[in-house]
Formats: C-alpha cells, structure tokens, sequence
C-alpha cells in the first residue's frame, strides 16, 4: 500500500466529514460540520495559494491519501500564529504565596489566570487518522509531515509551537473542568457548548469566561483531578509531541483543562534535523527509511521512503520520487524514520 501527504481540497470534503464524526467530539479542529469544514477547506486553500514571507493566521490543512485507492484516510493542520484576530486565550497555572506572622503559617495557593501568553505561536492540530489504519506508522507520518512542511516554509511560522491535548471527558460525555468553570457561565452543559462550538467557533467562550483569576482549591476535586491531564485517547498524540521535545508548560485549555504542550520551533527534533537536499539519483535500491517531502505550498507531498544522504544531495529511492513527483535535481527535505 502506498500513502502520500498533500494539502486538502474541496473534493475532500465528504472524507474529512466522515472522519469528524468519528472523533467523537470535543475535537475542535475537526468539527462534524459540513459549513465549518467548507470554511476551513477555503481558508486553507487560500493558505497555500498565498505568496509572500509574513506570517498572518492561516491554516493549512493536509490530508493522507491511500494513492491506490484515492481514498483520504487520514488528517492533520499547521496554524502560523494562533491570536491573530482574536485573541487566543488559556489558562495559566501560577502559584500565590501568603505568610501570616500571627500564625506563622504559609499559604500556597494555585491559580488559574485567563493569559493570553500564547498569542503568535504556531500551532499543530487536528491531527485524525482513520480507526482502520492505527497503529503502523501512518500517525506518525501525519503527524510528523508537518515538521518537514515548516522547515520548508519556516517564515510563515512563529518561534515557537502550541498543540493541544483533548481534556478528560467523562463517560456521559460531560467535562469535570466545563462543570466547575465555564459551565457556570454560560447556562449549557459541556455537550451543548461542544456543538455550538463546533458551528460558531470558540469565540463565545473565551467573551463570556470569568477574567478573575480562579483558586483551584474552591473546584471540587473531579474538576481539581483533570487539570492538566489529556483524554486517554490522546495519549498516542502526546507521546508523539514529546518525543520532538514538546512539554506540558502550565498551560491548559480554557474549556475542558486539557494540557497545551509547548516548543521552540527550531528545537522540535523533527524539523531540527530536517536535511535539505537536491534530488541526484531518484532509484535507490536500499538506504535509511525516511520521510520524505518535496514541493512549495500547494504542490507539497511527503511519504516514507528511503534514502541515502550524500552532503547536500540525497538519493531516494523510486516509489518515493513517484509519490512525490520529483526527479534529479529537485529539492526535498527529509527526516530519519
Ligand atoms: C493520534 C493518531 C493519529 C496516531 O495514529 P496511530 O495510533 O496509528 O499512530 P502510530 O504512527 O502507529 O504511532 C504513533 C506513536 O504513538 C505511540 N502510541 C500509540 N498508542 C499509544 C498509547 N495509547 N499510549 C502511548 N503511546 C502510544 C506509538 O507507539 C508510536 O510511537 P513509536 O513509533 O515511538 O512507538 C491516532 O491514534 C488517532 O487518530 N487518534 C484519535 C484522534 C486523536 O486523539 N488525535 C490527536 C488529537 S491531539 C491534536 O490534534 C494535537 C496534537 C497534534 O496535532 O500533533
């Protein structure tokens, strides 16, 4: 079987919906909304279409594709900067230390302050592969072309990079951290604003959360037990995140407290050691497994293959080339599997 990475496009649709509904919600970048997804197909192929070295906030949307069936099985997103029109809030988990001298005792409080700390930072996101094809390196190929695909076009992101981690949902489908925050603000249960969420953007919550900071000692202890912590389902994707150098940095999402992982853009290990190099023989029989990717913007591709590094140049072999459109004298980047 063979698979390739490309950007999205309208065609794409019907995949990416089908896909949406089995994330089985509280996935906020792939909402199970035909008119949300036709919004962000639009803005990602105007993403891709956009020449000029600034960063704005776009989204570039990739897809993976099973080439021999045409079939897209899977999904992943690159924001540039997060905030830039509205502004991108979290939470902040700070610490206030009190010391009475009567009772020569010191208090240490927790505190959830609303930040906006993180205003600028890219972001990768929604990152889905279809249940049909876990667990044999298809995620990681998803999840890792994104690297390939920053280091290739590294003006358009910021200096660091944000992911965001699904937060505990319980088995009724409810929030422990919704219920005990935002959930007494807005008069919807956890499930209802994940539905208008998914339509409207997550605007609302951020105009309508409390501004005051929040003692984490007057949550109860469900909502207290969450902070911080991803979804189970989540695991795989952390794990991922950490193994390229990303870590937990007291930051967690507003709505259901899920962790955001954190890191220097060019310390990510997977665009760090990206080597660039031009195409000198496009049939090599066996080298170092790889991914692979070639093409600026609308025409990127990556896959795994194998190559050869040889200085500046590389050596990939021909299924790859194939795959990636490319023959001597092109450009790619590649990546050590
Ligand atoms: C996350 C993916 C795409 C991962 O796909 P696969 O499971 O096929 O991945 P894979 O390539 O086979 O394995 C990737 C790595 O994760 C490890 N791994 C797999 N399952 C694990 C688990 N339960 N706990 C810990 N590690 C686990 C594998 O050993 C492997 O690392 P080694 O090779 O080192 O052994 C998928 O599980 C999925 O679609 N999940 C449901 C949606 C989801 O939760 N998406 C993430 C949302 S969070 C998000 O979108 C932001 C983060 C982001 O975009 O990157």
């Amino acid at each position: 079987m063979s698979f390739v990475i490309r950007p999205a496009a309208s065609d794409d649709l019907q995949y990416l919906y089908e896909m949406a509904k089995l994330t089985g919600g509280g996935f906020t970048n792939l909402p199970p909304d035909r008119n949300s997804l036709i919004s962000k197909l639009e803005g990602s192929e105007a993403a891709f279409t956009r020449e000029g070295d600034d960063i704005v906030g776009e989204t570039f949307v990739l897809v993976l594709e099973n080439t021999e069936t045409g079939d897209v099985r899977g999904t992943c997103q690159l924001f540039t900067a997060v905030g830039h029109q509205y502004p991108f809030y979290s939470y902040r988990i700070g610490k206030l230390t009190q010391y009475s001298k009567e009772l020569d005792l010191t208090v240490e409080a927790e505190l959830l302050s609303l930040s906006n700390d993180l205003g600028g930072t890219s972001e990768v996101g929604g990152l889905f592969l279809h249940p049909g094809e876990r667990a044999g390196g298809l995620g990681l190929l998803l999840a890792r072309s994104r690297y390939l695909f920053i280091a290739a076009h590294r003006h358009r992101f910021g200096e660091r990079i944000l992911a965001e981690l699904r937060g505990i949902i319980d088995e009724r489908g409810g929030s422990p951290f919704w219920d005990a925050i935002g959930g007494k603000f807005f008069g919807m249960s956890f499930q209802e604003a994940d539905e208008f969420n998914a339509v409207h953007g997550n605007q609302f919550i951020a105009d309508l959360m409390p501004k005051h900071p929040v003692y984490i000692a007057m949550l109860d202890e469900e909502a207290r037990k969450v902070i911080g912590l991803p979804h189970p389902s989540g695991r795989a994707a952390m794990r991922m995140l950490q193994d390229e150098g990303y870590s937990y940095q007291g930051y967690v999402d507003i709505f259901d407290g899920g962790p955001t992982m954190l890191a220097d853009t060019d310390k990510v290990k997977s665009i760090a050691n990206a080597h660039r190099g031009t195409v000198v023989d496009a049939t090599l029989e066996k080298g170092e497994k790889a991914l692979i990717a070639a093409g600026q913007f609308a025409d990127f591709r990556c896959c795994y293959g194998a190559r050869e590094l040889r200085g500046d140049d590389v050596a990939i072999d021909a299924q790859a080339a194939e795959l990636l459109r490319v023959a001597k004298g092109d450009t790619v980047w590649s990546i050590a599997r």
